[in-house]
Protein backbone atom coordinates (compact mmCIF):
# COMPACT_ATOMS: atom_id res chain seq x y z
CA UNK A 1 0.00 0.00 0.00
CA UNK A 2 1.28 3.76 -0.78
CA UNK A 3 0.41 6.32 1.08
CA UNK A 4 1.50 9.60 2.53
CA UNK A 5 0.29 11.72 4.96
CA UNK A 6 0.77 15.76 5.19
CA UNK A 7 -0.43 17.62 8.34
CA UNK A 8 -0.10 21.54 8.72
CA UNK A 9 -0.83 23.72 10.88
CA UNK A 10 -1.64 27.59 9.84
CA UNK A 11 0.52 30.56 9.40
CA UNK A 12 -0.12 32.76 12.02
CA UNK A 13 0.13 31.10 15.56
CA UNK A 14 -1.21 34.00 17.38
CA UNK A 15 -4.55 34.14 15.47
CA UNK A 16 -4.74 30.67 15.09
CA UNK A 17 -4.26 30.07 18.75
CA UNK A 18 -7.26 33.15 19.11
CA UNK A 19 -9.68 31.46 17.08
CA UNK A 20 -8.82 27.69 17.49
CA UNK A 21 -8.67 27.32 14.05
CA UNK A 22 -6.49 24.17 12.68
CA UNK A 23 -6.12 23.71 9.00
CA UNK A 24 -5.11 19.80 8.36
CA UNK A 25 -3.99 18.88 4.82
CA UNK A 26 -3.92 15.07 5.03
CA UNK A 27 -2.97 13.08 1.39
CA UNK A 28 -3.99 9.58 1.66
CA UNK A 29 -3.26 6.58 -0.87
CA UNK A 30 -6.26 4.14 -0.06
CA UNK A 31 -4.98 2.20 -3.22
CA UNK A 32 -3.56 -1.68 -1.99
CA UNK A 33 -0.50 -3.29 -3.40
CA UNK A 34 -2.93 -5.08 -5.81
CA UNK A 35 -4.39 -2.80 -7.02
CA UNK A 36 -2.33 0.11 -7.35
CA UNK A 37 -4.87 1.77 -10.59
CA UNK A 38 -7.09 2.26 -8.22
CA UNK A 39 -4.91 4.90 -5.66
CA UNK A 40 -7.07 7.67 -4.12
CA UNK A 41 -5.83 10.48 -2.68
CA UNK A 42 -7.79 12.16 -0.24
CA UNK A 43 -6.84 16.04 1.00
CA UNK A 44 -8.71 17.84 3.88
CA UNK A 45 -8.61 21.15 4.54
CA UNK A 46 -9.70 23.55 6.94
CA UNK A 47 -10.12 26.62 6.02
CA UNK A 48 -10.18 30.16 7.54
CA UNK A 49 -13.71 30.02 8.40
CA UNK A 50 -13.37 26.61 9.84
CA UNK A 51 -15.13 24.81 6.76
CA UNK A 52 -13.60 21.78 6.12
CA UNK A 53 -12.29 20.69 2.12
CA UNK A 54 -11.76 17.43 1.14
CA UNK A 55 -10.34 16.80 -1.91
CA UNK A 56 -10.45 13.48 -4.21
CA UNK A 57 -7.27 13.03 -6.67
CA UNK A 58 -7.14 10.09 -8.25
CA UNK A 59 -3.40 9.89 -10.06
CA UNK A 60 -3.83 7.72 -13.52
CA UNK A 61 -1.50 5.55 -12.70
CA UNK A 62 0.80 5.13 -9.53
CA UNK A 63 3.72 3.24 -11.79
CA UNK A 64 3.02 6.26 -14.59
CA UNK A 65 1.89 8.98 -12.72
CA UNK A 66 0.22 12.09 -14.37
CA UNK A 67 1.88 14.88 -13.42
CA UNK A 68 -1.99 17.13 -13.01
CA UNK A 69 -4.11 13.97 -11.89
CA UNK A 70 -7.62 14.80 -12.20
CA UNK A 71 -9.23 16.23 -8.98
CA UNK A 72 -12.36 16.60 -7.66
CA UNK A 73 -13.00 19.04 -4.83
CA UNK A 74 -15.87 19.30 -2.60
CA UNK A 75 -16.64 23.10 -1.16
CA UNK A 76 -14.69 24.50 -3.37
CA UNK A 77 -14.44 27.75 -1.46
CA UNK A 78 -10.88 26.34 -0.38
CA UNK A 79 -8.01 28.12 -1.05
CA UNK A 80 -5.65 25.57 -1.05
CA UNK A 81 -4.66 23.25 -3.36
CA UNK A 82 -2.94 20.20 -4.71
CA UNK A 83 -1.75 20.98 -8.03
CA UNK A 84 0.24 18.25 -9.06
CA UNK A 85 0.62 14.99 -7.84
CA UNK A 86 2.82 11.65 -8.24
CA UNK A 87 3.56 8.68 -6.49
CA UNK A 88 6.53 10.28 -5.61
CA UNK A 89 6.05 13.64 -4.76
CA UNK A 90 3.56 16.53 -3.83
CA UNK A 91 3.27 20.10 -5.07
CA UNK A 92 0.43 21.94 -2.79
CA UNK A 93 -0.43 25.78 -3.31
CA UNK A 94 -1.70 28.41 -0.69
CA UNK A 95 -3.74 31.31 -1.99
CA UNK A 96 -4.16 34.46 -0.16
CA UNK A 97 -5.94 34.87 1.99
CA UNK A 98 -3.87 31.82 3.72
CA UNK A 99 -6.00 28.85 4.60
CA UNK A 100 -6.29 29.45 8.97
CA UNK A 101 -5.09 32.68 9.12
CA UNK A 102 -8.01 35.52 9.09
CA UNK A 103 -8.64 37.29 5.84
CA UNK A 104 -7.38 40.45 7.43
CA UNK A 105 -3.97 39.07 7.82
CA UNK A 106 -1.97 38.76 4.58
CA UNK A 107 1.35 37.59 6.23
CA UNK A 108 2.06 33.90 4.40
CA UNK A 109 3.51 31.09 6.76
CA UNK A 110 7.27 31.79 6.86
CA UNK A 111 9.55 29.19 5.13
CA UNK A 112 11.12 28.24 8.30
CA UNK A 113 7.39 26.91 9.78
CA UNK A 114 6.28 25.85 7.05
CA UNK A 115 9.40 23.01 7.08
CA UNK A 116 9.43 22.77 11.04
CA UNK A 117 5.53 21.76 10.54
CA UNK A 118 5.93 19.43 7.51
CA UNK A 119 8.89 18.19 9.42
CA UNK A 120 6.93 17.57 12.58
CA UNK A 121 3.41 15.97 11.37
CA UNK A 122 4.50 14.18 7.79
CA UNK A 123 4.97 11.01 9.47
CA UNK A 124 2.28 8.82 9.50
CA UNK A 125 3.44 5.18 9.18
CA UNK A 126 5.79 6.54 6.52
CA UNK A 127 8.98 6.83 7.13
CA UNK A 128 9.46 10.37 7.80
CA UNK A 129 10.18 13.62 5.56
CA UNK A 130 13.41 15.20 6.21
CA UNK A 131 13.57 18.65 6.62
CA UNK A 132 15.94 19.25 3.15
CA UNK A 133 13.41 17.66 1.18
CA UNK A 134 10.19 20.49 1.51
CA UNK A 135 11.16 22.84 -1.01
CA UNK A 136 9.25 26.16 -0.75
CA UNK A 137 8.75 26.54 -5.04
CA UNK A 138 8.42 30.33 -4.72
CA UNK A 139 8.99 32.60 -1.75
CA UNK A 140 6.08 33.63 -0.12
CA UNK A 141 6.64 36.60 1.64
CA UNK A 142 4.31 39.42 1.80
CA UNK A 143 2.07 40.81 -1.33
CA UNK A 144 2.39 37.57 -2.79
CA UNK A 145 -0.81 35.70 -3.96
CA UNK A 146 0.52 32.01 -4.23
CA UNK A 147 2.70 29.83 -2.05
CA UNK A 148 4.00 26.62 -3.16
CA UNK A 149 5.29 23.92 -1.94
CA UNK A 150 6.77 20.77 -3.52
CA UNK A 151 7.09 17.52 -1.32
CA UNK A 152 9.07 14.52 -1.69
CA UNK A 153 7.22 11.38 -0.83
CA UNK A 154 9.21 8.40 0.17
CA UNK A 155 7.79 5.46 -1.94
CA UNK A 156 6.64 2.82 0.43
CA UNK A 157 4.46 3.56 3.28
CA UNK A 158 2.10 1.82 4.83
CA UNK A 159 -0.87 3.86 6.27
CA UNK A 160 -3.83 2.71 7.00
CA UNK A 161 -7.29 5.19 6.77
CA UNK A 162 -10.03 2.27 7.65
CA UNK A 163 -10.21 3.06 11.19
CA UNK A 164 -8.80 6.27 11.10
CA UNK A 165 -11.09 8.26 9.58
CA UNK A 166 -14.37 6.93 9.67
CA UNK A 167 -17.13 8.67 11.77
CA UNK A 168 -18.54 6.15 13.55
CA UNK A 169 -22.00 6.96 13.04
CA UNK A 170 -21.01 5.21 9.91
CA UNK A 171 -20.57 1.95 11.32
CA UNK A 172 -23.19 -0.62 10.29
CA UNK A 173 -23.51 -1.74 14.20
CA UNK A 174 -23.73 2.01 15.18
CA UNK A 175 -26.78 2.39 13.18
CA UNK A 176 -28.21 -1.05 14.52
CA UNK A 177 -27.54 0.14 18.08
CA UNK A 178 -29.80 3.11 17.18
CA UNK A 179 -32.81 1.02 15.56
CA UNK A 180 -32.73 -1.45 19.25
CA UNK A 181 -32.65 1.75 20.85
CA UNK A 182 -35.33 3.79 19.17
CA UNK A 183 -37.28 0.26 19.38
CA UNK A 184 -36.63 -1.18 22.56
CA UNK A 185 -35.81 1.92 24.93
CA UNK A 186 -39.09 2.84 26.13
CA UNK A 187 -38.77 -1.16 27.51
CA UNK A 188 -35.97 -1.46 29.15
CA UNK A 189 -36.93 -1.41 32.54
CA UNK A 190 -34.06 -2.53 35.17
CA UNK A 191 -36.81 -4.68 37.25
CA UNK A 192 -38.57 -6.25 34.31
CA UNK A 193 -35.36 -7.49 32.81
CA UNK A 194 -34.65 -9.00 35.89
CA UNK A 195 -37.98 -10.76 36.19
CA UNK A 196 -37.85 -11.74 32.59
CA UNK A 197 -34.14 -13.56 33.35
CA UNK A 198 -32.86 -14.77 36.75
CA UNK A 199 -29.59 -15.79 35.62
CA UNK A 200 -29.30 -12.38 34.28
CA UNK A 201 -26.54 -11.15 37.01
CA UNK A 202 -24.57 -14.65 36.40
CA UNK A 203 -25.04 -13.27 32.58
CA UNK A 204 -23.87 -9.93 32.75
CA UNK A 205 -21.05 -9.75 35.72
CA UNK A 206 -17.42 -10.72 34.64
CA UNK A 207 -15.16 -11.14 37.43
CA UNK A 208 -11.50 -10.44 37.06
CA UNK A 209 -9.04 -11.89 39.13
CA UNK A 210 -5.54 -10.22 39.51
CA UNK A 211 -2.00 -12.13 38.77
CA UNK A 212 -0.90 -9.82 42.30
CA UNK A 213 -2.93 -13.10 44.13
CA UNK A 214 -6.46 -14.43 44.75
CA UNK A 215 -7.60 -12.46 47.06
CA UNK A 216 -7.27 -8.90 44.50
CA UNK A 217 -10.56 -9.47 42.68
CA UNK A 218 -12.75 -6.83 40.88
CA UNK A 219 -16.52 -7.27 39.71
CA UNK A 220 -18.02 -5.52 37.46
CA UNK A 221 -21.74 -6.36 37.21
CA UNK A 222 -23.22 -5.11 34.06
CA UNK A 223 -26.78 -6.51 34.50
CA UNK A 224 -27.09 -3.02 36.47
CA UNK A 225 -27.25 -1.28 33.73
CA UNK A 226 -29.66 -0.47 30.90
CA UNK A 227 -28.37 -3.13 28.36
CA UNK A 228 -29.80 -6.51 26.74
CA UNK A 229 -27.92 -8.97 25.69
CA UNK A 230 -28.35 -8.48 22.15
CA UNK A 231 -27.46 -4.73 22.71
CA UNK A 232 -24.46 -5.80 24.32
CA UNK A 233 -23.42 -7.83 21.24
CA UNK A 234 -24.01 -4.98 19.11
CA UNK A 235 -21.97 -3.19 21.23
CA UNK A 236 -18.95 -5.88 20.85
CA UNK A 237 -19.59 -6.09 17.15
CA UNK A 238 -18.59 -1.77 16.68
CA UNK A 239 -15.69 -2.40 18.83
CA UNK A 240 -14.82 -4.65 16.58
CA UNK A 241 -15.82 -3.48 13.09
CA UNK A 242 -14.00 -0.29 14.26
CA UNK A 243 -10.73 -2.68 14.83
CA UNK A 244 -10.42 -2.16 18.77
CA UNK A 245 -8.35 -5.10 18.89
CA UNK A 246 -6.22 -4.35 15.88
CA UNK A 247 -5.48 -0.92 17.65
CA UNK A 248 -4.94 -2.14 20.62
CA UNK A 249 -1.78 -4.79 19.63
CA UNK A 250 -0.75 -1.80 17.89
CA UNK A 251 -0.52 0.28 20.75
CA UNK A 252 1.18 -2.74 22.79
CA UNK A 253 3.55 -2.83 19.67
CA UNK A 254 4.81 0.66 20.01
CA UNK A 255 3.39 2.07 16.87
CA UNK A 256 2.46 5.52 16.64
CA UNK A 257 -1.08 5.53 17.24
CA UNK A 258 -1.11 8.99 17.93
CA UNK A 259 -1.14 10.39 14.81
CA UNK A 260 -1.39 13.87 15.50
CA UNK A 261 1.76 14.01 17.59
CA UNK A 262 3.24 11.21 15.54
CA UNK A 263 3.45 9.39 19.10
CA UNK A 264 3.57 6.00 20.57
CA UNK A 265 0.79 5.60 23.09
CA UNK A 266 2.66 3.62 25.94
CA UNK A 267 2.35 3.52 29.46
CA UNK A 268 1.84 0.35 29.47
CA UNK A 269 6.01 0.33 28.94
CA UNK A 270 6.04 1.59 32.05
CA UNK A 271 4.48 -1.36 34.39
CA UNK A 272 5.96 -3.95 31.62
CA UNK A 273 8.80 -5.27 33.66
CA UNK A 274 10.03 -6.96 30.10
CA UNK A 275 7.20 -9.05 30.08
CA UNK A 276 5.46 -7.61 26.61
CA UNK A 277 7.90 -6.89 23.74
CA UNK A 278 7.69 -3.31 23.10
CA UNK A 279 9.73 -2.06 20.15
CA UNK A 280 10.20 2.08 20.56
CA UNK A 281 13.06 4.22 21.97
CA UNK A 282 12.63 4.75 25.78
CA UNK A 283 11.30 1.59 26.17
CA UNK A 284 14.51 -0.23 27.46
CA UNK A 285 15.48 2.36 29.64
CA UNK A 286 12.18 2.56 32.33
CA UNK A 287 14.40 0.16 33.78
CA UNK A 288 17.00 2.60 34.61
CA UNK A 289 14.57 5.29 35.70
CA UNK A 290 12.85 2.90 38.52
CA UNK A 291 15.92 1.72 39.82
CA UNK A 292 16.75 5.65 40.06
CA UNK A 293 13.41 5.79 41.93
CA UNK A 294 14.24 3.09 43.94
CA UNK A 295 17.56 4.45 45.18
CA UNK A 296 16.61 7.60 45.86
CA UNK A 297 13.39 7.04 47.76
CA UNK A 298 15.18 4.72 49.93
CA UNK A 299 17.78 7.08 50.47
CA UNK A 300 15.29 9.94 51.69
CA UNK A 301 13.57 7.51 53.73
CA UNK A 302 15.99 5.94 55.48
CA UNK A 303 17.87 9.14 56.06
CA UNK A 304 20.54 8.84 54.24
CA UNK A 305 20.02 11.78 51.78
CA UNK A 306 20.46 15.35 53.48
CA UNK A 307 19.20 18.53 53.15
CA UNK A 308 22.24 21.09 53.11
CA UNK A 309 22.79 21.33 56.50
CA UNK A 310 23.17 17.74 57.46
CA UNK A 311 19.24 17.45 58.65
CA UNK A 312 17.32 14.13 57.11
CA UNK A 313 14.33 15.23 54.97
CA UNK A 314 10.95 15.48 56.81
CA UNK A 315 8.47 17.09 54.05
CA UNK A 316 8.31 16.60 50.30
CA UNK A 317 5.94 18.76 48.12
CA UNK A 318 5.24 17.79 44.68
CA UNK A 319 4.87 20.76 42.33
CA UNK A 320 2.71 19.89 39.47
CA UNK A 321 -0.85 20.37 37.54
CA UNK A 322 -3.13 18.34 35.76
CA UNK A 323 -1.19 14.61 35.30
CA UNK A 324 1.57 15.72 37.04
CA UNK A 325 -0.51 16.02 40.38
CA UNK A 326 -3.51 14.53 40.25
CA UNK A 327 -2.34 11.07 39.61
CA UNK A 328 0.16 11.24 42.77
CA UNK A 329 -2.30 12.78 44.86
CA UNK A 330 -5.00 10.53 44.66
CA UNK A 331 -2.85 7.12 44.68
CA UNK A 332 -1.24 8.56 48.04
CA UNK A 333 -4.42 9.14 49.61
CA UNK A 334 -5.76 6.04 48.44
CA UNK A 335 -2.71 4.11 49.67
CA UNK A 336 -2.39 5.91 53.12
CA UNK A 337 -2.55 2.79 55.18
CA UNK A 338 0.81 2.17 53.81
CA UNK A 339 2.36 5.95 54.02
CA UNK A 340 5.06 7.07 56.27
CA UNK A 341 3.88 8.81 58.69
CA UNK A 342 6.66 10.73 59.29
CA UNK A 343 7.31 12.45 55.94
CA UNK A 344 5.23 14.69 55.19
CA UNK A 345 3.70 15.54 51.63
CA UNK A 346 2.18 18.19 49.77
CA UNK A 347 0.96 18.82 46.46
CA UNK A 348 0.42 21.83 45.07
CA UNK A 349 -0.72 22.52 41.66
CA UNK A 350 -3.17 25.92 41.63
CA UNK A 351 -1.52 29.27 40.29
CA UNK A 352 -3.27 31.31 42.91
CA UNK A 353 -0.17 31.82 45.12
CA UNK A 354 -2.34 31.40 48.27
CA UNK A 355 -1.76 27.89 47.86
CA UNK A 356 2.48 27.68 47.69
CA UNK A 357 1.88 30.21 50.66
CA UNK A 358 0.22 28.08 52.83
CA UNK A 359 2.14 24.88 52.12
CA UNK A 360 5.40 26.88 52.54
CA UNK A 361 4.29 27.95 55.78
CA UNK A 362 4.32 24.44 57.21
CA UNK A 363 7.98 23.65 55.91
CA UNK A 364 11.23 24.15 57.04
CA UNK A 365 13.55 25.05 54.54
CA UNK A 366 16.36 22.99 55.88
CA UNK A 367 14.25 19.33 55.75
CA UNK A 368 12.06 20.14 52.70
CA UNK A 369 12.51 18.19 49.22
CA UNK A 370 10.40 19.95 46.18
CA UNK A 371 9.41 17.72 43.67
CA UNK A 372 9.16 19.79 40.27
CA UNK A 373 6.61 17.21 37.99
CA UNK A 374 5.91 18.52 34.57
CA UNK A 375 6.41 16.63 31.06
CA UNK A 376 6.73 19.56 29.58
CA UNK A 377 8.94 21.69 32.19
CA UNK A 378 7.05 24.94 30.58
CA UNK A 379 3.54 25.01 32.01
CA UNK A 380 2.80 28.39 33.57
CA UNK A 381 1.28 27.28 36.57
CA UNK A 382 3.87 24.52 37.72
CA UNK A 383 7.02 26.76 36.79
CA UNK A 384 5.65 29.47 38.67
CA UNK A 385 5.05 27.64 41.72
CA UNK A 386 8.21 25.95 41.19
CA UNK A 387 10.20 29.67 40.92
CA UNK A 388 8.20 30.67 44.11
CA UNK A 389 9.62 27.62 46.11
CA UNK A 390 13.07 27.67 44.63
CA UNK A 391 12.63 32.02 45.98
CA UNK A 392 11.85 30.74 49.35
CA UNK A 393 13.86 27.96 49.69
CA UNK A 394 17.14 30.63 48.86
CA UNK A 395 16.27 33.27 51.17
CA UNK A 396 17.18 30.81 53.69
CA UNK A 397 20.22 28.80 52.00
CA UNK A 398 21.55 31.83 50.31
CA UNK A 399 24.10 28.99 48.04
CA UNK A 400 22.39 28.55 44.99
CA UNK A 401 24.72 25.13 44.48
CA UNK A 402 22.22 24.01 48.06
CA UNK A 403 19.08 23.68 45.22
CA UNK A 404 20.80 20.47 44.76
CA UNK A 405 19.96 18.87 47.83
CA UNK A 406 16.51 20.18 48.23
CA UNK A 407 14.71 20.22 44.30
CA UNK A 408 14.25 17.34 42.14
CA UNK A 409 12.76 17.47 38.83
CA UNK A 410 10.42 14.75 36.97
CA UNK A 411 10.11 15.86 32.74
CA UNK A 412 11.45 15.07 29.55
CA UNK A 413 12.87 17.99 29.04
CA UNK A 414 16.01 18.24 30.04
CA UNK A 415 17.00 21.61 29.17
CA UNK A 416 14.82 23.75 30.29
CA UNK A 417 15.25 21.37 34.13
CA UNK A 418 19.12 22.44 33.99
CA UNK A 419 17.88 25.94 32.63
CA UNK A 420 15.95 26.38 36.00
CA UNK A 421 19.01 25.05 37.82
CA UNK A 422 18.40 21.42 38.62
CA UNK A 423 21.18 18.88 38.10
CA UNK A 424 20.79 16.68 35.55
CA UNK A 425 21.90 14.36 38.23
CA UNK A 426 18.54 15.15 40.33
CA UNK A 427 16.24 14.47 37.13
CA UNK A 428 13.62 11.47 36.34
CA UNK A 429 13.37 11.12 32.92
CA UNK A 430 10.29 9.84 31.19
CA UNK A 431 9.45 9.96 27.34
CA UNK A 432 6.90 11.96 24.95
CA UNK A 433 4.79 8.66 24.40
CA UNK A 434 3.59 8.89 28.06
CA UNK A 435 0.50 11.01 28.68
CA UNK A 436 0.33 13.22 31.30
CA UNK A 437 -2.73 11.67 32.60
CA UNK A 438 -1.29 8.14 32.65
CA UNK A 439 2.20 9.30 34.16
CA UNK A 440 1.44 8.42 37.42
CA UNK A 441 3.43 5.10 36.86
CA UNK A 442 6.47 7.10 35.21
CA UNK A 443 8.57 9.29 37.23
CA UNK A 444 5.87 11.48 37.94
CA UNK A 445 5.08 8.54 40.80
CA UNK A 446 8.52 9.49 42.65
CA UNK A 447 6.17 10.95 45.41
CA UNK A 448 4.67 8.31 45.43
CA UNK A 449 7.28 5.76 45.86
CA UNK A 450 8.54 8.15 48.40
CA UNK A 451 4.97 8.23 50.62
CA UNK A 452 4.37 4.29 50.19
CA UNK A 453 7.79 3.00 49.60
CA UNK A 454 9.28 1.86 46.32
CA UNK A 455 8.21 -1.60 47.62
CA UNK A 456 4.76 -0.53 47.44
CA UNK A 457 4.74 1.54 44.37
CA UNK A 458 6.10 -1.55 42.38
CA UNK A 459 3.58 -3.41 43.57
CA UNK A 460 1.05 -0.81 42.11
CA UNK A 461 2.91 -1.18 38.89
CA UNK A 462 2.97 -4.90 39.02
CA UNK A 463 -1.56 -4.67 39.44
CA UNK A 464 -1.90 -2.53 36.62
CA UNK A 465 0.68 -4.49 34.93
CA UNK A 466 -2.17 -7.35 35.62
CA UNK A 467 -5.07 -5.48 34.27
CA UNK A 468 -2.74 -4.52 31.03
CA UNK A 469 -2.52 -7.99 30.40
CA UNK A 470 -5.77 -8.26 30.55
CA UNK A 471 -6.86 -5.75 28.14
CA UNK A 472 -4.19 -7.06 25.48
CA UNK A 473 -5.79 -11.11 25.62
CA UNK A 474 -8.64 -11.05 26.90
CA UNK A 475 -11.77 -11.87 24.40
CA UNK A 476 -13.93 -8.69 23.89
CA UNK A 477 -16.98 -10.54 25.49
CA UNK A 478 -15.23 -10.53 28.76
CA UNK A 479 -12.57 -7.64 28.08
CA UNK A 480 -13.43 -5.34 31.49
CA UNK A 481 -11.76 -1.87 30.08
CA UNK A 482 -13.79 -2.70 26.92
CA UNK A 483 -16.86 -3.41 28.31
CA UNK A 484 -16.98 -0.53 30.52
CA UNK A 485 -16.08 1.83 27.62
CA UNK A 486 -19.06 0.49 25.79
CA UNK A 487 -21.32 0.49 28.65
CA UNK A 488 -20.31 4.33 28.44
CA UNK A 489 -21.34 5.16 24.67
CA UNK A 490 -24.54 2.89 24.68
CA UNK A 491 -25.42 6.12 27.57
CA UNK A 492 -23.34 9.05 25.91
CA UNK A 493 -24.35 8.46 22.29
CA UNK A 494 -27.93 6.68 22.55
CA UNK A 495 -29.16 7.87 25.50
CA UNK A 496 -27.87 11.53 25.41
CA UNK A 497 -26.56 10.74 29.14
CA UNK A 498 -24.00 13.39 29.17
CA UNK A 499 -22.97 12.89 32.46
CA UNK A 500 -21.04 10.16 34.43
CA UNK A 501 -20.97 9.96 38.44
CA UNK A 502 -18.24 8.16 39.73
CA UNK A 503 -19.10 7.87 43.98
CA UNK A 504 -16.05 6.20 45.80
CA UNK A 505 -17.80 5.87 49.39
CA UNK A 506 -14.47 4.38 50.36
CA UNK A 507 -12.74 7.86 52.01
CA UNK A 508 -9.20 6.43 51.27
CA UNK A 509 -10.83 7.08 47.34
CA UNK A 510 -11.89 10.80 47.63
CA UNK A 511 -9.29 12.29 45.23
CA UNK A 512 -10.36 9.28 42.45
CA UNK A 513 -12.95 11.04 40.96
CA UNK A 514 -10.67 14.11 40.19
CA UNK A 515 -8.08 12.22 38.79
CA UNK A 516 -10.14 9.88 36.80
CA UNK A 517 -12.13 13.18 34.78
CA UNK A 518 -8.98 14.30 33.57
CA UNK A 519 -8.17 10.87 32.14
CA UNK A 520 -11.63 10.03 31.11
CA UNK A 521 -12.19 13.48 29.47
CA UNK A 522 -8.56 13.97 27.99
CA UNK A 523 -8.91 10.85 26.72
CA UNK A 524 -12.19 10.73 25.47
CA UNK A 525 -13.57 14.29 24.78
CA UNK A 526 -12.46 14.67 20.84
CA UNK A 527 -14.15 16.75 18.51
CA UNK A 528 -12.30 15.39 15.30
CA UNK A 529 -11.64 11.63 13.64
CA UNK A 530 -8.29 10.92 12.74
CA UNK A 531 -8.23 12.20 9.54
CA UNK A 532 -9.88 15.64 11.12
CA UNK A 533 -13.60 15.12 10.18
CA UNK A 534 -15.53 16.37 12.36
CA UNK A 535 -17.39 14.62 14.68
CA UNK A 536 -21.37 15.01 15.14
CA UNK A 537 -21.95 12.74 18.13
CA UNK A 538 -20.70 12.64 21.59
CA UNK A 539 -17.49 11.43 22.51
CA UNK A 540 -16.61 12.37 26.03
CA UNK A 541 -19.06 12.55 29.07
CA UNK A 542 -19.13 15.12 31.71
CA UNK A 543 -18.10 14.33 35.25
CA UNK A 544 -20.12 14.73 38.27
CA UNK A 545 -18.87 14.12 42.07
CA UNK A 546 -20.61 13.03 44.96
CA UNK A 547 -22.82 16.14 46.63
CA UNK A 548 -25.75 13.94 47.81
CA UNK A 549 -25.82 17.40 49.94
CA UNK A 550 -27.32 19.16 46.78
CA UNK A 551 -29.38 16.53 45.35
CA UNK A 552 -33.04 15.93 46.44
O1 LIG B 1 3.20 17.76 32.99
P1 LIG B 1 2.99 19.06 32.29
O2 LIG B 1 3.72 19.13 30.99
O3 LIG B 1 3.32 20.22 33.19
O4 LIG B 1 1.46 19.17 31.91
C1 LIG B 1 0.45 19.17 32.88
C2 LIG B 1 -0.90 18.78 32.31
O5 LIG B 1 -1.26 19.58 31.21
C3 LIG B 1 -1.89 18.80 30.20
O6 LIG B 1 -0.99 18.68 29.14
C4 LIG B 1 -3.14 19.48 29.71
O7 LIG B 1 -4.07 19.59 30.71
C5 LIG B 1 -2.12 17.45 30.85
O8 LIG B 1 -2.20 16.41 29.97
C6 LIG B 1 -0.97 17.37 31.76
O9 LIG B 1 -1.22 16.44 32.73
Amino acid sequence: MLAVLVVARPSNNAVFNARKRTKTCTAVNTSDREAPRKALYLVNVYTANGDLSTHVIMPTSSKSPSSTPPTRSFNSGSRSQLTSLSTSSVTMQFKKPWPGSLSTCSDPPSTAKIRARFRKHVVQGCQPFDDPNINVLNNPSMGEETARYHLPVPSVCDFDTTMSGKPATDYASWKKLQEIYDAEHTKIVLKDLFAQDPKRFEKLSKNYNSTSGPDVTLLVDLSKHLITEPILQTLISLAREARVEEYRDKMFAGEHINTSEDRAVLHVALRNFNDFHIAESGADEVGGVLKHTKEFSEAVRSGEWKGYTGKTINTIVNIGIGGSDLGPVMVTEALKPYAKRDLKAHFVSNIDGTHIAETLRECDPERTLFIIASKTFTTQETITNAETARGWFLQTAKDKAHVAKHFVALSTNTKAVTAFGIDESNMFQFWDWVGGRYSLWSAIGLSIALVIGYDNFEALLKGAHGMDKHFKETPLEENLPVLLGLIGLWYNDFYGAQTLALLPYDQYLHKFADYFQQGDMESNGKSVTKNGQRVNYQTGVRHAQQSFSSCN
